[in-house]
């Protein structure tokens, strides 16, 4: 699919980092990340196993704690909140993790129906349905509803695992190696699905990708992570136009036409 025009507002900073450290004993893993992340904009964040990425993440979801430096998410200081609130903040942040497993004993429309019963009680039953189908149908499988998780492809499931967030009605997305282990045209597919989330519902979103062509159709921005920083920010034509060495000794990228 073409990428279709973007509605980045970058009067709105959705996530803002400034100077991020974070060490695991004497592990320095993040030494200085500085990212800001607007309104509609998907970023993503690339790097070799080990560098750093899902920590990255899992710092702004605050999951972890960073040792040094500011992480602003939705106009909130993530280290600096209670836990009421920073559950608060979870809940307006959609993660779609490489493990996140449906529950097979569940029927696809009790996977989608658990997030909003466990978080939203107020809700009726009749707005239950309704936000089960518009999930259902914002990632094209209306017709599972009564499926179980066993009876759909690898690439259904990542698509009702995303329905499952979706039905929370995130501002951030957060996608971890979204298109790991599917074949190229699912994975075409997984990607479309990104940029579809991204127009229709606004979100702004970090894809975690070792995919270069996931990479290049969902991300507005590329970030690289080496050794504890962003050595490369920018396009997918202007961070591989840039030559960098360091890029080229762990990606392959002539693949891609
Ligand atoms: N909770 C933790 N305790 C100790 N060390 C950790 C913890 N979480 C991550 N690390 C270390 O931080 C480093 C970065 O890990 P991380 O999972 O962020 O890498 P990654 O870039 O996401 O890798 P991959 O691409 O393989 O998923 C690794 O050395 C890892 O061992």
């Amino acid at each position: 699919m073409e990428k279709k025009e973007k509605h980045i507002d970058r009067t709105k900073q959705v996530i803002t980092i400034r100077d991020l450290h974070k060490s695991f004993g004497t592990n320095h893993v993040l030494r200085g990340i500085d990212l800001d992340i607007f309104q509609g904009e998907n970023v993503v964040v690339l790097g070799r196993s080990g560098t750093g990425k899902s920590v990255l993440i899992k710092i702004i979801a605050g999951l972890l704690k960073p040792d040094k430096g500011t992480v602003n998410v939705l106009g909130e200081n993530v280290a600096s909140l209670s836990y009421r609130k920073l559950e608060e903040l979870r809940l307006r942040i959609g993660f779609s993790f490489q493990n996140s497993a449906l529950y097979d004993s569940m029927t696809v429309r009790e996977n989608l129906e658990f997030p909003l019963l466990r978080n939203s009680k107020h809700l009726t039953t009749a707005q239950v349905n309704s936000a089960v189908e518009k999930a259902l149908e914002a990632v094209g499988l209306s017709h599972a509803i009564n499926q179980w998780p066993a009876e759909l492809s690898g690439g259904q499931r990542k698509r009702i695992g995303i329905a499952r967030t979706l039905i929370m009605q995130p501002a951030i997305m957060l996608y971890d190696e979204p298109t790991a282990g599917l074949d190229p045209i699912t994975s075409m597919e997984i990607n479309d699905l990104i940029n579809e989330v991204q127009q229709r519902f606004n979100t702004s979103s970090i894809i975690i990708t070792h995919d270069l062509t996931c990479a290049r159709a969902t991300g507005d921005k590329l970030a690289v992570l080496l050794d504890g920083r962003f050595v490369q920010m920018g396009s997918f034509e202007e961070v591989f136009a840039s030559g960098d060495e360091r890029l080229k000794s762990f990606y392959d990228y002539n693949f891609i036409t």
